[in-house]
């Protein structure tokens, strides 16, 4: 039944199908990977010095290294424009590359046009199998550095990706030029055991079966595609083996196979698999202890002194249209400050903090939070800058692990492990290490230790809100905003978020706190911002806020009813 070609093509389909993981696992859906295997197979084949001059194996290598450099080379160039593209925009730019491609190939006469180009045979199940063995090694190593986490991340939850100080363009458009080397790879592989280039061979409906081996096989676990490979590459040998030939049997199986996984399985056969653990080492020695990006394995952040004005705004607003959702605010915050924000359903509290963490341009006013302009800089820079933010509605990786959340959030504290992981030097396995000791200690702040290997999805509301505390912690932040944490918490989850917020900023963290429990506002903050209608209608210490008659008109009073 494993004759040398089913070998072979079970090995080429996992390359294939691991071009489309490349990407799939970042979240981006491209159908253009036919067209860079066919530009990395013709190319090669076009360029590559012949076996007869230099030998066989050299001669591949070096066809090798051509075609995965064009490939590459495509979908950097086909990237750069289409990166900002989601979901269908981008697969169908990305086929619309493809059929370009085959159809110039098609015409030009050095290709051999539609009967195509004859290639020597030099690839073996050997050299094919070397091949596969190399890419998925690339995506084994790949899955557990900080690189891979980030790029799950984003097929996750790409703002909050971005909120984790996660460089989102760049990410996608190396996972897309790291799609155009394997598929390059692929191409030149497949013209050199099949002996023959077709354009036929490079259609939507090849790349159409890349994708079903990639998401059967799963497309969140880096050996999905090759679990969708054997599986699929195998059904037809299968079939003859038990003296059933017919044609229709194999796609009917993968597309009901498409159908059940979509259906029942979203991670693929993969996700069958058992999931890697942590080693419980780090979590039983996590003791809390938060903000030491000085640690060694992870990156220092300079804070500002006591005092230092980390945020300043003045004359701040933001129109929607006719809609003023803030309007003309001045707010200064100091280093170590705990500040509240509180004010009616649409006063603009949630308006202002995304204008302070870069996710809404502001309309008017000078913004400057951790030195930085956050209507001049991406969302990651302000990040970056040590600006950590929880989102109203849970915004958290519901597929990753709750460490792995934690991890991400750490992502601009920690050090970059990918290249020195595929390298295996042992600093990577220190530093990642490190970076899981600091994540556990932050699960240990926010009393999620214990649940650590969870999906994050399956937390119960409070200890969802509990996890994006403590994941904004784990980027050591110099300024923590928190949007409404205390939602959905009862009276004794309250208390103790208090007391964390208390003890953090004794730390020295800077904390903005948006909240409509104002009775936790008034214990935890030393100041108080209240907003209306998008504007500061007081501010001062909690006592004063809570004698200030105008507050209590518009919002202590109702906030009384309300209880
Ligand atoms: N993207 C948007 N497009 C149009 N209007 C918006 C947008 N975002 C907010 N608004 C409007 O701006 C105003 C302020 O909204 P915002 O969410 O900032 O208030 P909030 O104080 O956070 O309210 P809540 O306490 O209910 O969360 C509201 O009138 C809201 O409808």
């Amino acid at each position: 039944m494993f004759t040398e070609s089913v070998l072979v093509f079970i090995a080429l389909n996992a390359i294939l199908a691991a071009s489309f993981y490349a990407v799939l696992v970042a979240g981006q859906l491209s159908l253009g990977q036919a067209g860079f295997a066919a530009v990395g197979g013709y190319g090669a084949a076009y360029l590559a010095p012949s076996p007869n001059d230099i030998g066989d194996l050299p001669a591949l290598i070096l066809a090798i290294l051509i075609g995965m450099t064009l490939g590459a080379a495509a979908a950097l160039i086909l990237g750069l424009p289409t990166m900002h593209l989601r979901g269908v925009f981008l697969a169908i730019a990305t086929l619309g590359f493809a059929e370009a491609v085959r159809i110039t190939l098609i015409n030009l006469e050095w290709t051999g046009g539609a009967s195509g180009m004859t290639v020597p045979k030099i690839v073996t199940p050997l050299i094919a199998w070397v091949c596969c063995a190399l890419v998925f090694y690339w995506f084994w190593r790949q899955g557990p550095s900080s690189y891979g986490r980030a790029l799950s991340a984003i097929r996750e939850d790409e703002l909050a990706a971005r909120a984790m100080g996660i460089d989102v363009g760049r990410h996608r458009l190396s996972a897309f030029v790291t799609a155009g080397a394997v598929a390059g790879l692929f191409g030149v592989l497949w013209a050199y055991f099949v002996r023959l280039l077709d354009p036929g061979d490079f259609s939507f409906a090849a790349a159409i079966d890349g994708l079903v081996t990639a998401v059967v096989g799963g497309s969140t676990v880096w050996i999905g595609p090759l679990l969708g490979s054997g599986f699929l590459t195998t059904i037809p040998e299968v079939q003859r083996a038990v003296g059933m030939d017919a044609n229709w049997i194999r796609p009917f199986i993968a597309s009901a196979m498409l159908l059940l996984v979509i259906l029942f399985l979203p991670g693929g056969l993969g996700s069958l698999l058992p999931r890697f653990k942590v080693r419980a080492k780090a979590l039983d020695q996590a003791d809390g202890s938060v903000l030491d990006s000085g640690a060694a394995g992870l990156q220092t952040r300079k804070h500002p002194v006591p005092g230092e004005p980390v945020v300043q705004v003045q004359g701040g607003g933001k129109d929607y249209g006719g809609v003023h959702a803030v309007r003309d605010v001045d707010l200064t915050i100091g280093s170590g400050e705990i500040v509240g924000l509180i004010g009616p359903n649409g006063a603009g509290k949630t308006t202002l903090v995304n204008m302070l963490s870069g996710f809404t341009p502001a309309s008017s006013g000078d913004f400057t939070v951790l030195g930085v302009d956050p209507n001049k800089v991406p969302v990651h820079k302000v990040a970056q800058a040590g600006v950590s933010r929880t989102f109203q509605h849970s915004k958290l990786f519901p597929r990753l692990s709750v460490l792995e959340n934690v991890l991400v959030g750490a992502h601009s504290v920690s050090r970059p492990t990918f290249l020195r992981r595929l390298l295996w030097l042992p600093a990577a396995g220190r530093d990642e290490a490190a970076a899981i000791q600091h994540a556990a200690n932050c699960l240990a702040r926010v009393g999620l230790a214990d649940k650590a290997q969870d999906d994050a999805g399956s937390l119960s509301y409070g200890d969802q809100r509990r996890l994006e505390i403590g994941r904004a912690l784990a980027a050591d932040p110099s300024l923590l905003i928190l949007d409404e944490p205390a939602a959905g918490m009862n009276h004794v989850e309250a208390d103790s978020l208090s007391e964390l917020i208390g003890s953090l900023a004794q730390q020295g963290l800077t904390i903005l706190l948006i909240e409509h429990n104002v009775g936790m506002v008034l214990k935890t903050c030393d100041r108080v911002v209240v907003l209306d209608f998008g504007q500061v209608i007081a501010s001062g210490t909690p006592e004063e806020i809570a004698r200030d008659e105008s507050v209590i008109e518009v919002y202590l009073g109702a906030a009384e009813e309300a209880k």
